[in-house]
């Protein structure tokens, strides 16, 4: 470890003898290999060795506007950073976009990350070569900072219900952009508040008369030396919000703003000086910047439940209390298996969200660049799996980070404990880029579709055919994801069937739909837990893991699948062969003792699993989780910084409660 220090709590030390399995093993996987490793720690040196980037007093004591300037102070000298940087442009900055690094030095979320994850996409994958060489350059210079201005204040989910126009005058070969009323104006963009002087903004494409749908647009907003709004801007930030508060989301109105006709990214579609439209291959591709941003979310999700795992495993082996065996010493918390059942879940969580994570960057950059030779095969399983993994990952994950911050009793609660943010970060992702519910929809379709066509990519082909394998109960790991495998056909087979029975009441195919929803939800839940299940089984079967971390790792695996399947028991109900043999009570005893057993085996290895995620202190920013567990004297520290202790008697005693005391009321 990068950070031992000369004090280091006696029980953790205690949980870091005789690990059996090498933590550097696990690190090097976690993080692409042994090279990466050694790249991410040059590059966390040199970004948390500079004094600039540290934070004077803790954020939470800045007012909203404060925590803003402090946190774009630091964004803009990172960027400075960026040139000297031991691990290169690029990878620096993807390190400094994420839940790790980045949040490290702005906590309260990057003013400039949009410009990063959706405004430079949004251009590469949008716009022409020549429109990429107009304005690809002067972005990565930081010349002009960007955003991505979609949602409107009515709108978000239903894109083709957006109401920000863009007109075509082929007299002036401009469009002509207009918010026709208050809920078209857009809101929520991040950065867009105070930072941003361009966006690409999503209006309804008009010309000749007939709406073409949505399109992206490249629009200057403020002035490049002022920073004004230009004239036709009307813009602004929306106000605090749960979390990301130094994201400044901000909202946007257009008053018959012009832009010239080379600012429609064409790369898809265009239109031609006298109004032609040119439609694209795919009306769909002009989303791309969407789904290229979900595969970010599972990642960014996965790595913000790692720091509250670690967290909370380190604080629930230094934490003691109650009492266990009648008169002994009190017990880590750690030792209850009411808490191995909150943690080691999440733990096993963090693993099998990064190897779905990185199967599904995989598909994306494959599906990408055949979509860059004009191959759109790939597309649909592109964007069924990152809506699934999008939503799976993020409620889980959101779930998950909260039990750890209960699992912390009353200090979790601490806004040092740092579960506010986290959690603010993780749930945030359960909403943007897509509602969850929404995209859960979206999958159920493509499922649905697939099943009744037997035809359908690589992550659907399961629903294709009769299903093979085991029809009884089958403790192997193949075993089990063949029960979900059972389990996603069922439930895809029940929304069919629901879909059926309303069609021949007479019901509309829409009406149908809507009212198979808790159905197509739920084979949608199904058939992602299964995605990630395989993904899980899979990567341990390939790749040349030493004997004791397979076996840890195997552990953990079986631990999740088992656990989501005792989560899901009721879903059992939906596999025919177990309605018929009234198996699901076997299974679920069985299971359950399974599960009991893994808790107790991987019990031991919690901390030095967590140890192997590798996450600086500050990169944890929480005394609860530092690696020495000094828990409660950096409780105390944290206590002594806050304003209210800077004096022993504050001056609203004498304005306020005084005189309430003298007042014999
Ligand atoms: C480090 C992390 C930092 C992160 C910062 C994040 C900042 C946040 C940014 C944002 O939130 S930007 C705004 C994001 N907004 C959304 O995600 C909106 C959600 N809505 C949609 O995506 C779509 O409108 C919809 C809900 C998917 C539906 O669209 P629509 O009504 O037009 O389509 P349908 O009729 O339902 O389907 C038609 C057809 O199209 C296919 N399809 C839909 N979307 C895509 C896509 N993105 N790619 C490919 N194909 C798509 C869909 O499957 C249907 O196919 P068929 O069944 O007809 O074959
Ligand atoms: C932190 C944050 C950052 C954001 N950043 C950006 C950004 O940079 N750029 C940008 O353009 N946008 C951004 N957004 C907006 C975000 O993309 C939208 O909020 C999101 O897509 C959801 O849309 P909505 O708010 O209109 O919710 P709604 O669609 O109004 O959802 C409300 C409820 O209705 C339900 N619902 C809606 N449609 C259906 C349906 N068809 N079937 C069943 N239920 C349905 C939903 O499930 C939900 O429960 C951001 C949002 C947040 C929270």
């Amino acid at each position: 470890m990068s950070q031992k220090e000369t004090y280091e709590n006696p029980d953790l030390k205690k949980e870091r003898q005789n690990c059996p399995f090498n933590k550097e093993e696990i690190t090097n996987l976690l993080d692409g290999g042994k090279e990466k490793t050694a790249e991410r720690k040059q590059l966390e040196n040199y970004i948390l060795s500079d004094e600039q980037l540290k934070d004077a007093v803790p954020m939470e004591y800045l007012s909203h506007a404060d925590k803003y300037a402090e946190e774009l102070r630091k964004a803009c000298l990172l960027m400075h950073k960026l040139e000297n940087s031991p691990a290169g442009q690029v990878p620096t900055l993807r390190a400094l976009m994420g839940a790790g690094l980045g949040s490290a030095v702005l906590k309260e979320g990057n003013p400039l990350a949009l410009h990063y994850v959706m405004f430079i996409p949004a251009l590469m994958g949008q716009g022409t070569i020549d429109q990429q060489a107009k304005w690809l350059a002067k972005a990565y210079n930081l010349n002009i900072i960007g955003t991505y201005a979609q949602t409107e204040l009515g709108h978000g989910t239903f894109l083709r219900g957006l109401e920000t126009t863009a007109t075509y005058d082929p007299n002036t070969q401009e469009f002509v952009l207009e918010s026709p009323s208050l809920t078209a104006y857009k809101w929520w963009p991040g950065s867009l508040g105070k930072t941003a002087n361009y966006a690409v903004v999503m209006a309804q494409l008009y010309t000749k008369g007939k709406c073409e749908g949505t399109h992206p647009f490249m629009v200057q907003l403020r002035d490049e030396e002022t920073h004004e709004p230009l004239p036709g801007i009307v813009i602004g930030e929306i106000g605090p919000k749960l979390g990301m508060n130094t994201n400044d989301n901000g909202y946007l109105g257009f008053e018959k703003f012009r832009i010239p006709r080379d600012q429609l990214l064409m790369k898809h579609s265009q239109v031609l000086e006298d109004g032609t439209y040119v439609k694209p291959t795919n009306s769909k591709l002009s989303y791309a910047t969407m789904v290229f941003v979900r595969v970010v979310v599972c990642q960014d999700v996965t790595t913000n439940l790692r720091k509250a795992v670690t967290i909370a495993t380190r604080y629930s082996c230094v934490r003691r209390q109650s009492e266990l065996k009648p008169g002994d010493r009190e017990p880590q918390v750690m030792d209850y298996q009411a808490q191995q059942n909150k943690l080691l879940p999440p733990l096993a969580a963090t693993f099998a969200f990064q190897l779905a994570s990185d199967h599904l960057w995989n598909l994306y950059n494959t599906a990408n660049n055949n979509i860059e030779q004009g191959d759109l095969e790939l597309l649909p399983d592109l964007h069924g799996l990152s809506c699934a993994l999008k939503a799976l990952c993020s409620s889980e994950g959101a779930n998950f980070v909260e039990v750890c911050r209960q699992s912390c009793g009353g200090h979790g609660y601490m806004a040092c404990s740092n579960f506010p943010r986290i959690y603010g970060q993780v749930t945030a992702a359960e909403t943007y880029e897509g509602e969850n519910t929404v995209l859960w929809l979206q999958v159920a379709r493509y499922l649905v579709k697939t099943r009744k066509e037997q035809t359908g990519g690589l992550s659907v082909k399961y629903l294709i055919g009769e299903e093979k394998g085991p029809k009884t109960v089958d403790t192997t790991l193949e075993g089990i994801v063949h029960l979900y495998r059972r389990t996603a056909v069922g439930l895809v087979d029940v929304a069919i069937a629901e879909l059926e029975k309303s069609g021949r009441k007479g019901e509309a195919p829409h009406d149908a739909w809507n009212h198979a929803a808790v159905y197509l939800i739920k084979a949608a839940q199904a058939h992602a837990r299964l995605f990630v299940v395989e993904s899980f089984v899979n990567s341990l079967k390939v790749g040349n893991l030493s004997a004791p971390v397979r076996t840890v790792l195997s552990q953990l695996c079986e631990l999740f699948i088992i656990y989501w399947l005792l989560e899901r028991s009721g879903e059992l109900f939906f596999v025919r062969q177990f309605i018929k043999k009234r198996l699901v009570t076997v299974e679920f005893q069985v299971r359950t003792l399974l599960y009991v057993k893994l808790l107790a085996a991987i019990r031991p290895q919690a901390v030095n699993l967590v140890d192997s995620f590798d996450l600086r202190d500050e990169i944890l920013a929480s005394p609860l989780g530092c690696w020495d567990g000094n828990v409660y004297q950096r409780l105390f520290d944290e206590a002594a910084k806050s304003p209210l202790n800077q004096s022993s008697v504050h001056e609203s005693f004498h304005k306020y409660l005084k005189p309430l005391l003298k007042s014999n009321l």
